[in-house]
């Protein structure tokens, strides 16, 4: 069962890595951290986690070669990824932990295979988890492309989309994101031309309004196998997409028609509200006959931000505007030489994006302030148990 380093790269090993087998002493461009880590689990081999499951992991080394997504079998993670979560000293929180994406090594075979480490990633898309207390949740890792999925019915709704955008800002450090590029997919364009000519011309034209004019949008019918090849660029071998939209929006259609058979289950449209059921019930990574991985989320209800998102690189147009306001400290309300309302009222920005932007970057400043007080709480518990350590190493001496 050993994994040729073309097996790998073909379920998205960095090609950048030049390596020629799993040798960290010959590999100089692995990303970082992972040469140490491959050099500290000599006995590991590396593999793809390709499905997260309530009880734990499926890993795959090679690409699909039958029904089973990318060969996988089972790991066992390690103890203190199964956990729950909780912040304190000791534990992992859950956007430390593997999810689907990430790369890990893995040692034993058959039934004992087990997860030793989690390499470090080079992308991560995360969300606010529900609920009250401050938690991330990881979609996926070791992404290169997102797709925003979204439909062109009644579900369509630029605001929305905008919220996903900002999801993608908050993905690291801004070399990482540099290499992660948001497309835009609008599905059910074959519906929305019936229903109104033109409206597809209309819809890929708003959104191309928002912010970046270099941002991707592509309108198609998800149902069609060759009207899906216009994402090809983006499915180039070795590369990872990661579809994210709402329920119903077309990401297991869209799946289906990139693997060219019926795979994923689809939900049927209920026909008052266009929403589809609940069909993809967990995250999966799939080759696709491109040679791309493909990522399926279940579809998203609420995307809370993390506190970690960009909204200034979200909305670059905004701040543009605000630069050339009279004051510094323009809130953009009533001050006179406000550009921002003058825009506003000239047209050139819509009303609704600014008032979301307002909304966004509350919600991020907030989230923001919450996982400051958790760093804090950490670092305090952490400060706690080296005095208590200390103490203890001064009184009955080192062990
Ligand atoms: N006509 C048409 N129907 C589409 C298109 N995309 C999706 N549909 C239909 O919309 C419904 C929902 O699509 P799904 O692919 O199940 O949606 P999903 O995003 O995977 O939903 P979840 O799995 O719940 O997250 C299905 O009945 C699809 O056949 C499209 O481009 N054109
Ligand atoms: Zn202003």
């Amino acid at each position: 069962m050993t994994a040729t380093i073309a097996d790998l790269q073909s379920i998205g090993w960095p090609v950048n890595g030049l390596r020629t087998g799993i040798d960290a002493a010959t590999d100089a461009a692995l990303p970082p951290g992972w040469a140490r880590l491959l050099d500290a689990h000599p006995a590991a081999r590396p593999a793809r986690i390709v499905e997260q499951h309530r009880s734990g992991y499926m890993v795959a080394e090679s690409p699909d070669t039958g029904d089973a997504p990318g060969n996988s079998y089972r790991a066992e993670s390690l103890p203190e990824w199964t956990r729950p979560a909780q912040y304190r000293k000791g534990e992992v929180a859950p956007e430390e932990r593997p999810a689907v994406g990430d790369w890990v090594l893995v040692e034993g075979e058959g039934g004992s295979a087990r997860i030793v480490a989690l390499l470090p990633r080079w992308s991560a898309i995360k969300r606010g988890a529900a609920g009250e207390h401050y938690r991330q949740q990881l979609i996926a890792a070791n992404v290169d492309t997102v797709f925003v999925v979204s439909g062109l019915d009644d579900d369509f709704n630029p605001r929305r989309i905008e919220r996903y955008l900002l999801l993608v800002s908050g993905t690291g450090d801004a070399a990482e994101r540099s290499a992660l590029e948001p497309v835009i997919v609008l599905t059910k364009a074959d519906l929305a031309e019936a229903a109104e000519p033109g409206a597809v011309a209309a819809a890929t034209q708003a959104l191309r309004a928002l912010g970046d004019p270099g941002l991707a949008v592509c309108a198609l019918n998800a149902r069609d196998r060759d009207a899906v090849a216009t994402l090809s660029p983006w499915l180039r071998p070795g590369r990872t997409v990661v579809l994210v939209g709402s329920s119903g929006a077309g990401k297991s259609t869209l799946t289906n028609s990139l693997l060219g058979i019926e795979r994923m289950k689809t939900g049927e449209v209920r026909g008052s509200d266009s929403r589809g059921r609940h069909t993809t019930t967990h995250r999966a990574l799939i080759p696709l006959p491109s040679g791309a991985c493909l990522i399926d989320t279940p579809g998203m209800r609420e995307l809370k931000p993390t506190g970690e998102e960009d909204v200034a690189e979200s909305f670059t147009d905004i701040e543009a505007l605000a630069e050339q306001c009279r004051f510094r400290d323009c809130a953009h309300a009533r001050e006179p030489g406000c550009a921002v309302r003058a825009a506003i009222e000239a047209g050139t920005l819509d009303a609704q994006r600014f008032a979301n932007y307002l909304k966004l970057r509350d919600e991020v400043a907030g989230a923001a302030g919450k996982l400051a007080d958790r760093l804090a709480q950490k670092a305090q518990t952490r400060v706690q148990s080296k005095a208590v350590n200390k103490r203890q190493t001064d009184k009955y001496g080192k062990r």
